[in-house]
Formats: C-alpha cells, structure tokens, sequence
C-alpha cells in the first residue's frame, strides 16, 4: 500500500487523483488531503478517504473544517507552513503536487529533501526553481514523475531508451479556444470565452494559460528541467486534437508519440503506478472515430506569452521567477476583468525588464523575486491605465 499526500486535493488534477486512488483501494491510500478555501469538499473528501491529515490554508476555514472532522481520527491543520512540515512524515510515501501556483515550490522542496517521490503536477515548481528542484531530487535520490500529459508522453517514450540520445522533442499545443486568431480579435476577448478550453476541463488558472499559450511556454521550461535538454532541443507544434500528447524524435530520426483521449487519469495513474502500467476503464482511443490529426506551427506574434517564455529560459537565473510570478498576476486581473487578454503579455514583459536579474538564485532569491515581481505586477495594473486593452 502506498500511501500518497495530495496537494491541492479539492481542484481539478487532486479531484481525479482520488478517483484514481478510489479505483485502486488495495494499492494507494490518500495519506494528505489539501485545499486552500474550499472548506466543505476537504471536508467530504476526508470523510471518505480517512486521510491521517486534512489541511486547510485558509485560516477563517479552520474552525469548520476542524469541528467537522472533530469525531473522526482525522488530524486537521491550518496554513501553507502545515503542508510543508506533513508532507515529511515519515509513513508518506509519495506527494502528488496538484496546487497551483508558486505556492507549490516550498512543500516540494520539503518532501524533496525527506527523501519523498514527487508526482509533479505543479508545473510552476519547476519553472521557478527547476535548476534548484532537480537538483535537490538528484542528492536526495528522489524520482520526479511528470503528471503534466505533456511530459508523461514524453516520459512514457522515453521508457526503455535510456542509453539513445534525443534529437528533440515536440510538445504538442492544442491552440486553445482562440487557435487561428489574430491581434485585433484577441483585443476583445473575454474571460469567459478563455475558460472555455476546447479538449480538457481544468482549473482556471491553467485554463487562461491554455488560452493564452502560456501554458505552453511552461511546459517548454518545465520540459528543460525534467529532460535536461537544451533549449534549441524543444519544438512546440499545435495538434488541435490534443491526442498526441507530445514525442521524442531519436537521433536516427525515429519519432515516438504517446497517444490518448484528452484525459488526466491516465498520466496520473502512470505517475502513481510508476514503472509499472495497471488495468483501468478509461474510455479508449478509436481512429475510426478520429481520422484527421493536424498539425501547425504555433503563432508566437500573436500569442506572445510563448516567445517571452522561450526568451526566459534562454535568460535563465530567476527570470522564468519573474515572468511566473507576473503571469500569476495577470492571469488573476484578466480573471476579475481588471487586465485585458493582450495586456497580460505588456505586464509580463514590463516586469522581465522591471525586476532585477540574478544569474545564480538561491531559494531566498526566488522567494524574493516572486514577491518583488507580484509588487511590480500588482501597481502596473493599479496605475497603468494602458493595461486595460
Ligand atoms: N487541470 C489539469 O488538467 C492540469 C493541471 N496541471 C497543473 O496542476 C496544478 C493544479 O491545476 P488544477 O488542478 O487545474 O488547479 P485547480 O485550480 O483546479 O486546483 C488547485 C488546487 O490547489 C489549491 N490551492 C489553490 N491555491 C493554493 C495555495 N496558494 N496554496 C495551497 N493550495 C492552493 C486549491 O484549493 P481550493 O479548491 O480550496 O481553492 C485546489 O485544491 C497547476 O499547477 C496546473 O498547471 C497540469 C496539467 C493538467
Ligand atoms: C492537460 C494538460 O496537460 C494541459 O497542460 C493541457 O495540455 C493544456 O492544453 P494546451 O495544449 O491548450 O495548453
Ligand atoms: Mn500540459
């Protein structure tokens, strides 16, 4: 039996991590439960899974969440600084990192240096201190399994070709709701046509950033560090199917592709049953019922969050920090209709130059452009008139 922590357990990756762990009773047991405010579905969901700890960051929450679980054996925390300490302990066998954001950095790094796996779907970690994470997992002996599609595609082609070099790999990008537009149309797009991404139902965060082809910009980072690849190493192609999740091209030119339908229980299925691939009902994949996959190059004059990315991984140091921290602000304005869709590339780029660069970053480093940056994102959008296109 192994037992899991699930970080972020009441959003979109957490919720189907549970029904993967509900599909499986003899093999894993949910050991942490996770959530920020969502007081009453961490409350159902302890009472279901009988995790030995459920935390909730949001201090007014507490008391609830605490007077709910009050005649079980579940123990109840409060606050960012309980999951970094519980994800220690000593019975817990893996963390599955489904938060979102930055705030995902801390407790990684604290289960990293417990000796414990990482099924990582907090993409952010990694973009923000990959170099550090990887780093750390290496000393520690830690695996790092990817939940990200993209990269557990990767990961999957990767299975038994250790020894072969990459060429390079393509990360496939679905295009997202607004694929083929230009810059007049995406001027006046709203928050509500950007949630609606066309293959995957995620969080809203991830969603914008789908929109936005952030998300992809990410991956590219987030790719750099689990692969140890070189930038020039990383190809972004738009697949509007989403059923190539991504490939591994071999230096005789051989290219393997991870094929599927568009659903997450799968990748983190692998993540949990790591080496291992074990029998689920998962709806399969028919080419019949899919004859056309396409492919296009993706428009980065348009969508400008993906050269910005390519542009901070090139940078390196704690830029990839800063235009984390900047998208995180600019995808919260545009989600309270104080940003317009453009305008989140004109606050990231202004905070790339804004914020002081450091070529070597220490954790304290990171934490501290992270902080910076948010000031910096926050007043551009309180004094910048301009950011409202
Ligand atoms: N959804 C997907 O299909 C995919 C997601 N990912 C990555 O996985 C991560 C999670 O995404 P997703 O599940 O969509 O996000 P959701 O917004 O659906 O869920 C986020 C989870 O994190 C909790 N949370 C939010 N803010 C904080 C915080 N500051 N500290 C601690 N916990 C917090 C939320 O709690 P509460 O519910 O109380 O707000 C919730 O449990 C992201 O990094 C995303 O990029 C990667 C690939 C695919
Ligand atoms: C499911 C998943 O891994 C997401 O990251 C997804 O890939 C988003 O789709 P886009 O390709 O539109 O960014
Ligand atoms: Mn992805």
């Amino acid at each position: 039996m192994k037992n899991i922590a699930v970080l972020g357990s009441t959003g979109s990756i957490g919720t189907q991590t549970l029904e993967v762990i509900q599909d499986n009773p003899d093999r894993f047991h949910a050991y942490v439960l996770t959530a920020q405010t969502n007081a009453d579905l961490l409350i159902a969901q302890s009472l279901k899974f009988k995790p030995a700890y459920a935390i909730i960051c949001d201090e007014q929450k507490y008391p609830l969440v605490k007077q709910a679980l009050a005649h079980t054996a579940v123990k109840v925390l409060c606050g960012h600084q309980a999951i970094c300490e519980v994800v220690t302990e000593k019975h817990i066998d893996m963390v599955l990192t489904a938060m979102v954001g930055f705030a995902g950095l801390e407790p990684t790094i604290a289960a990293i240096k417990a000796g414990k796996d990482i099924a990582l779907a907090n993409k952010e970690t990694l973009v923000v201190a990959g170099e550090l994470v990887t780093q750390l997992a290496k000393q520690h002996n830690v695996k790092i399994l990817p939940v990200d599609s993209e990269h557990s595609a990767i990961f999957q082609c990767l299975a038994g070709e250790e020894h072969n070099p990459i060429e390079k790999i393509i990360l496939t990008a679905s295009g997202g709701p607004f694929r083929g537009k230009g810059l007049d149309y995406l001027s006046t797009v709203t928050r509500e046509a950007a949630l609606k991404h066309p293959n995957w139902v995620m969080g809203a965060k991830i969603t914008i950033d789908s929109a936005s082809l952030m998300n992809k910009g990410l991956e590219v980072i987030e790719a750099k560090w689990l692969f140890n690849l070189n930038v020039n190493k990383i190809e972004v192609i738009v697949h509007p199917q989403s059923i190539i999740h991504s490939m591994v091209q071999f230096i005789d030119g051989s290219i393997k592709a991870q094929m599927g339908l568009p659903d997450m229980k799968l990748p983190i299925q692998y993540a949990l049953t790591y080496p291992h691939r074990v029998r689920n009902d998962f709806k399969r994949f028919s080419f019949t019922d899919h004859p056309t996959l396409s492919f296009e190059k993706p428009d980065k004059q348009s969508f400008r969050n993906l050269a910005l990315a390519f542009e901070a991984l090139e940078k390196g140091g704690n830029m990839p920090c800063i235009i984390n921290a900047a998208n995180e602000i600019a995808v919260a304005g545009f989600l309270k209709d104080e940003v317009g869709f453009l305008a989140m590339s004109d606050i990231i780029e202004q905070c790339m130059t804004g914020i002081t660069f450091v070529q070597n970053p220490s954790l304290d480093d990171y934490l501290n452009t992270d902080k910076e940056t948010r000031i910096l994102a926050q007043n551009l959008i309180k004094h910048n008139a301009a950011i409202k296109a």
